[in-house]
């Protein structure tokens, strides 16, 4: 029998999370009560780090990413104290968590940033992988090094990134939808980007931002596990500079699209002999030489609902992510988003007193600016945690704060194909209904520019390639202009739109 937590009057910050989210919140923390002591309980054995941080407009913001031994934090911040362990219960009314090492820590406020892992189209099957932290990216490496055909379902950002990076290997790619990369895109910008699926030779990848990961210390750490049953730090930009996606084969992109279709049934080897039906080979076009055979007999066999079955190595399943909150949940009555999440308000609270969350755990279910939705993303991790830190800051000298200025405007800046992405606001037309228009300059191999109008005010836009517009439409975004009047002129190349709005 565990002993009664004992009640919460000298309890400390207690914020439980090593990821971005995390992190961000201890650090803050830590800067604002210097003289307390600030503790980050976590089950991973690195924490993420954020370096570099640059404002570069209003909203953007870029930085480096370095995994880091759980040292390093405690020498920057000496009132950082990591504990690696997991969080097993949460004893709300006591103000106290229960650690997996037996421990049990008191908090006077707390902040939950736990992340979440991946909603796998099944689970228990080994022939099915998800792609979070190092050590689940580490085993499709593996994987993949002895394989001849994958499926990839979803298509999302994980799905985006990997049919692209993986060579020497054939991939079916089975998505939902019409188009390819429909949590980000829209038809006309994933028609500009699958001309780059189809081009074979490998080019040069322009100079992005990096993850950098440290290597001190790393050397123990990645034999080092996070505690049972718990995944590690979610991976972020360019995770996969450092792996080398090759399959077992010499060539480099060979894809097939299944589009409008989902799994219907995933067969065994034994079980699919059994079942007598047939798979198909790998389609392709006629100067094409498959690398497999119609001989193959492969670990794995996936039936489609659009009826057709394929065999395969193993299936990556990228099919999104289901916030991490178990632990949390048991005998604590929070509020829970439907996408799984804890609800916070707009100083990032839960529905229980002293409780706060932050990043991937979390559901916004604040009445959010009309030009911001939440996205499980790394930047919004970093925004929430240090957002998180400067409300339970404020509330425990009894003051408010307002809600901070990153949450005024969705801004996200990525690559895919090797393309600059920057998506901001209503980039998709987002809960605008029919009641908008499209404003479009689109480029073959060079550039796509999207700008989303409502009653002649820019709500959002996608940039695709080295557009240079980003900041002029952050501005018109945000200052809410009236537009009708440039029409057109909006995106036309001869016309620097920058001087009109000086
Ligand atoms: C493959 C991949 C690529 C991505 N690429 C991008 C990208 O290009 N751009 C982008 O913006 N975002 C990207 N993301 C998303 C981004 O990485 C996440 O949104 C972000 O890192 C979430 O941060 P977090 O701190 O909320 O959660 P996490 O990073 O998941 O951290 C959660 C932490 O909590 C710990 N933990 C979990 N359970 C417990 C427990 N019970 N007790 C104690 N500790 C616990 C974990 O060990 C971990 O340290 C990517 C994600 C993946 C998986
Ligand atoms: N460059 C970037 O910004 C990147 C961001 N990420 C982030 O990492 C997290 C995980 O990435 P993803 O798994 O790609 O999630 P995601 O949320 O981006 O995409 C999930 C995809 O799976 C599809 N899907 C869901 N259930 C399905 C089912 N049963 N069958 C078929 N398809 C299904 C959805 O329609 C969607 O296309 C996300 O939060 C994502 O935003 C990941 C990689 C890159």
């Amino acid at each position: 029998m565990e002993a009664p937590c004992s009640p919460p009057t000298a309890g400390k910050f207690v914020v439980v999370g090593g990821g971005i989210a995390g992190v961000t919140c201890a650090e803050q923390l830590a800067i604002n009560f210097p003289s307390e002591d600030i503790l980050l309980i976590t089950a991973s054995p690195v924490i993420k780090a954020v370096t570099n941080f640059k404002q570069v407009s209003k909203v953007l913001e870029e930085f480096d990413v370095e995994e880091q031994p759980s040292t390093m934090l405690e020498n920057r911040f000496p009132n950082i104290k990591v504990i690696e362990s997991g969080v097993k219960q949460l004893k709300s009314k006591e103000h106290c968590v229960l650690t997996e090492d037996g421990n049990q820590h008191i908090y006077k406020k707390l902040c939950l940033c736990a992340g979440a892992k991946p909603k796998l189209i099944c689970e228990g099957n080994p022939y099915v992988l998800g792609i979070r932290d190092t050590d689940s990216a580490q085993e499709f490496q593996k994987q993949l090094t002895k394989a001849k055909r994958i499926m990839i379902i979803g298509n999302g950002g994980i799905a985006l990134e990997l049919v692209y990076e993986i060579e020497g290997c054939e991939v079916i790619w089975v998505i939902k939808d019409k188009a390819i990369g429909n949590t980000f895109f829209d038809a006309g910008a994933a028609e500009f980007l699958t001309s780059k699926l189809i081009d074979e030779k490998p080019e040069a990848k322009i100079a992005q931002k990096r993850t950098r990961y440290t290597t001190e210390g790393r050397k123990k750490e990645t034999q080092a596990r996070a505690s049972a049953g718990n995944v590690g730090s979610a991976l972020g930009p360019d995770w996969h500079e450092g792996l080398d996606l090759k399959g077992a084969k010499e060539f480099s992109h060979k894809i097939h699209i299944e589009t409008m279709c989902e799994v219907k049934k995933i067969y065994l080897q034994e079980e699919f002999r059994i079942s007598e039906k047939k798979s198909l080979t790998f389609p392709r076009d006629h100067h094409d030489q498959s690398v497999t055979t119609d001989k193959e007999i492969w670990p794995v066999y996936v039936e489609l609902t659009n009826e057709k079955i394929y065999g395969c190595d193993f299936i990556v399943s990228a099919t999104g992510v289901t916030p991490n909150t178990e632990p949390f949940l048991c005998g604590n009555n929070f509020d829970v988003g439907e996408d799984g999440g804890l609800k916070v308000d707009d100083h990032m609270h839960t529905s229980l007193p002293d409780i706060y969350a932050a990043g991937d755990i979390c559901t916004a279910a604040w009445h959010p600016s009309p030009v911001w939705q939440q996205m499980r993303l790394w930047t919004q991790a970093r925004q929430m945690g240090w957002y998180a830190a400067k409300c339970m800051a404020a509330a425990s000298v009894g003051e408010s704060i307002d809600m901070d200025f990153s949450f005024e405007l969705f801004a996200h800046v990525t690559k895919f194909f090797n393309y600059k992405v920057v998506l901001l606001g209503k980039y998709n037309a987002q809960g605008l209904g029919s009641n908008h228009e499209l404003l479009l300059r689109c480029t073959k191999g060079q550039e796509y520019i999207k700008a989303v109008l409502q009653n002649g005010r820019m709500m959002g836009a996608v940039l695709i390639g080295e557009t240079d517009l980003e900041e002029t439409f952050e501005n018109l975004i945000l200052n809410q202009m009236n537009l009708s009047a440039y029409g057109e002129d909006l995106l036309d190349p001869n016309i620097d739109i920058e001087d009109y709005f000086d």
